[in-house]
């Protein structure tokens, strides 16, 4: 009784004397029915897609509580009280917190499942162990290595494109999807050089299907039981550590001849197998779980990247045609290489407000792990911390009027410039957990638009429905079809 009604009425109170408010709490559930019924009327919602006023459509419970009592204001899941947090000060002292006081938030069983317990859900010197092995595969030189195979990447899906429309007839092609296979290529090919192709596929069909079955039931409450569904999730989880034990056992097969390689798996069984260094190693079990965690996270998000871009050009034609005109006259109609690439302001610009207005992650969680005083508000310990990327990235207060609508020369002197206060826009977080794979997803895609833009115009399909939803990341529901036009011949 003490942690079902005395406990939420001793915090509540606690959370209005200092001035936050929010939706009641109810026996057990605190604010989740409320909660649920917001959702049911948004579910069936599709906009104008000249719209991006979208939050009334992903978040609708928090658009209507921070009308109703503030941006940051408290509710409650069951029994643990979150404060959504609407202000960037608060949010940049929570997520810059570099001891751990707000831990990353246990994200489930299934979705532990699919990604693995890797980088993104440690802590502590764990995560600080895991992060010196994984940190060098993404520097800077390695980069503009790994550019030239994204490259061969993207011309082989652009070919197939090119392939299909014939005499410079417009071609639909539903472009989420052929996203998604790009970006699964892109990170088998250069983060895992892995040239193991169906190994590598069964791994993504696997972490596919798993993730479908968990989108369609989060209920973890019959999760050791051997339901039909279960035997399904448990097949799919032996596969997908079957393929990836088959991809790491080769690499050791091989590595008398040609070592472990300097790609990420590489530097990764360097430290399983260390000389001297013992503080930085990684057992082939956490290996296999790095694996699941950037085979998943390094191309979920950025394909839900390119597809929300390519919605914006294909919906803004100007910005399309100036774009084309950087990009010809920077890398003319060669393949780009990582020079060409930094010299498109528009390009990433674009990129930016794309990921401004359909963030892939809308929202971070943190929990308080010991009582603390966040800018001076009182948060006990155990407290959830919500940060609404999708709604701080569109507040009229720190983006001006037009928030809500596409306008890529606010961020004309760069990210950090483009609103009142520089951690409005926060699409890879920041502080000590930042997205380690920020540079590698921005150069991915301004190679694939570059590309693209070299060989293609297009628009928007009038079979096209606007109404994204947040499936793990931020998606279109019914897919994105484009109507693409070949430019040569
Ligand atoms: C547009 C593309 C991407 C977006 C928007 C994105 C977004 C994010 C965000 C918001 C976080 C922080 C999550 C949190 O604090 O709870 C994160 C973490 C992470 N991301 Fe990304 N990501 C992208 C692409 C990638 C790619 C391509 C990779 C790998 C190749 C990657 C690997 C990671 C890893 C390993 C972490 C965990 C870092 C840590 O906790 O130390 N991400 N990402």
């Amino acid at each position: 009784l003490f942690d079902l009604i005395w406990r939420p009425y001793i915090i509540t109170k606690r959370f209005e004397k200092q001035g936050v408010r929010g939706p009641p709490y109810k026996f057990r559930m605190g604010a989740k029915q409320e909660m649920k019924d917001i959702q049911k009327g948004a579910e069936t919602l599709v906009l104008d897609s000249r719209s991006h006023d979208i939050a009334c459509k992903v978040l609708p419970h928090y658009q209507a509580w921070s009308s109703q009592y503030g941006t940051t204001f408290l509710y409650w899941m069951g029994t643990q009280p979150r404060i959504c947090l609407g202000d960037p000060e608060m949010v940049k002292q929570v997520l810059s917190s570099k001891f751990g006081f707000y831990a990353k938030t246990y994200p489930g069983a299934n979705i532990m499942a699919i990604m693995g317990k890797g980088l993104a859900f440690i802590e502590g010197s764990d995560w600080a162990r895991h992060w010196r092995v994984i940190n060098p595969a993404f520097h800077i030189d390695k980069l503009n290595m790994m550019a030239k195979t994204m490259a061969e990447c993207v011309l082989h899906t652009l070919s197939e494109w090119e392939k299909q429309g014939n005499d410079n007839k417009t071609l639909e092609i539903e472009v989420s999807r052929q996203f998604e296979e790009l970006t699964c290529n892109i990170i088998s090919h250069s983060v895992f050089g892995t040239s193991d192709s169906i190994n590598g596929k069964k791994i993504f069909e696997a972490q596919k299907e798993l993730f479908l079955i968990t989108i369609a039931d989060f209920n973890g409450s019959m999760r050791y039981l051997p339901t039909k569904k279960n035997l399904k999730k448990w097949k799919l989880e032996k596969r997908m550590k079957n393929a990836l034990t088959s991809i790491i056992n080769s690499r050791l097969d091989n590595s008398k001849k040609l070592g472990y390689g300097d790609d990420l798996l590489g530097l990764m069984l360097h430290s399983s197998f260390p000389v001297n260094d013992n503080n930085s190693s990684l057992s082939i079990d956490e290996i296999i779980d790095e694996c699941k965690t950037f085979y998943f996270g390094g191309h979920e998000t950025t394909s839900q990247l390119l597809t929300w871009t390519m919605f914006l050009l294909s919906t803004n034609p100007e910005w399309q045609e100036r774009l084309r005109e950087e990009v010809l006259k920077e890398c003319g109609t060669e393949t780009p290489n990582t020079d060409m690439l930094s010299k498109l302001k528009l390009v990433t610009m674009v990129l930016w407000e794309s990921l401004r207005l359909y963030p892939p992650a809308i929202l971070l969680a943190r929990d308080a792990s010991k009582d603390m005083n966040l800018g001076g508000l009182m948060i006990p310990k155990g407290t959830g911390l919500m940060i609404p990327i999708l709604m701080l990235q569109r507040d009229k207060e720190h983006w001006g009027e037009d928030a809500n609508e596409f306008n890529p020369l606010r961020f004309e002197n760069g990210a950090s410039r483009a609103a009142r206060h520089p951690n409005s826009i926060l699409p890879f977080s920041i502080g000590p957990r930042a997205c380690l794979g920020q540079n590698f997803a921005m150069l991915e895609a301004r190679l694939v638009f570059a590309m693209m833009l070299q060989r293609f115009s297009f628009s928007l399909s009038p079979k096209y429905k606007h109404s994204p939803v947040n499936w793990l990341t931020l998606q279109p529901q019914f897919g994105l079809p484009i109507d693409l036009r070949p430019l040569h011949q």
